[in-house]
């Protein structure tokens, strides 16, 4: 069981690898309370992605990588480390259906460990490679950063109002956030004038944590509840709607929080610019298109108890908690490899096919 830590001295970050573990920002308590927990095992992360303690795809990518790395630690030694480490693989990926980061993170601990010699220390190799995967993932949303914030001055070099969905942030990433590294790295060429965040029911990822993030940063933000955003679209000039991903298909298809599909309809009736923002580990070329994409659902209580109340009449639930949006919504995919506008399979396979920007 995960314990109560001590906050570690930099800034918040949602995920730190400290001497005894990993510490995770304890999401479920923002804003208001900055709690961290300190996960000494693989099984202690597995519950901290299924509690949501650490959300957000590539977070929780990074964090099963760790995951994999303590693991290897509580081992020690094995005769067939593959073998010894595959239950720890399993209830992992097991986790949450719908973040591809996750099996891709999994996918690079498990090709790491079968390229190993013999002899090698496992342990400190397959940390190694999980804070790689960490550092790399931030390193790739400064680049994000400001291939976004180039596309907003493109076609507008003026202040302008964006509206985001849920929390694409530092709080869902290795730090700095996606859809939320736009609109810091837009706010500090001066592009912004005011986001725009959805309260992103049930879990109000917008109201607790991406309100948190950019308040604290001086970042103006207002909030509004999530169908609030087709009034807003028609009584506000609005450049762009700027979110992150779960996962895209091979054809440009984008998997993200539930109200993602709903508010792409209305950005196309009212001629605002869409744009997704997601590291290449995003990208699942082994799905043709979004109807292939397993959408977790959760619990009812998720919906129903708000508050410290159980708001529960005996009517159904369908508390799906991604949907999918069409790649013919989307004005343009940001990737660490480059952007992609008017996405479709064949650019979706050239952007695979190229190297890093950075
Ligand atoms: C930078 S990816 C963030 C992505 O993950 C969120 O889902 P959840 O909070 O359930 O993990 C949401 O879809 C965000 O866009």
């Amino acid at each position: 069981m995960a314990v109560e830590a001590a906050v570690p001295r930099e800034q918040f970050q949602a995920l730190a690898w400290s001497g005894d573990g990993l510490l995770l920002l304890d999401q479920r308590q923002l804003p208001g309370n900055e709690s961290y927990l300190l996960c000494r095992t693989a099984a202690d992360v597995a519950e901290a992605i299924n509690a949501m303690s650490v959300r957000g795809a590539p977070a929780i990518g990074i964090a099963a990588a760790y995951g994999i790395a303590l693991a290897a630690r509580e081992l020690g030694s094995a005769d067939d480390w593959s073998a010894a480490l595959e239950p720890s693989f399993a209830m992992l990926e097991g986790t949450r259906p719908t973040a591809v980061n996750l099996a891709w993170a999994l996918r690079m601990m498990q090709q790491q460990l079968q390229r190993l010699p013999e002899g090698s220390d496992v342990p400190a190799t397959l940390l190694a490679l999980a804070r790689q995967i960490h550092d790399s993932d931030r390193e790739a949303n400064l680049t994000m950063g400001r291939l976004g914030m180039q596309q907003l001055r493109k076609y507008d070099k003026r202040p302008q109002h964006v509206i985001t969905h849920c929390n694409a942030g530092a709080l869902a990433t290795g730090g700095f956030g996606t859809a939320l590294g736009v609109i810091r790295t837009a706010h500090a060429a001066g592009l912004i004038e005011q986001v725009h965040a959805n309260e992103t029911r049930p879990w109000l990822q917008g109201t607790r944590l991406t309100a948190w993030e950019l308040m604290r940063e001086g970042i103006p933000v207002s909030l509004q509840a999530d169908l609030a955003v087709g009034h807003l679209m028609k009584e506000q000039s609005i450049s762009w709607v700027i979110v992150g991903a779960d996962r895209i298909a091979a054809n440009g298809d984008v998997a993200n929080k539930i109200g993602t599909y709903a508010l792409a309809v209305l950005a196309m009736h009212h001629g605002v610019r869409f744009m997704v923002v997601a590291p290449s580990s995003t990208i699942d070329m082994q799905l043709d298109n979004g109807d292939l994409i397993p959408l977790e659902e959760r619990d009812a209580d998720e919906l129903l108890i708000v508050g410290n109340r159980q708001l529960d009449t005996g009517a159904e639930v369908f508390n799906p908690v991604f949907d999918v949006t069409p790649a013919d919504l989307i004005d343009v995919i940001v990737t660490e490899k480059g952007i992609i506008e008017r996405p479709d399979a064949r650019k979706l396979a050239d952007m695979m096919s190229r190297q890093r920007l950075h």
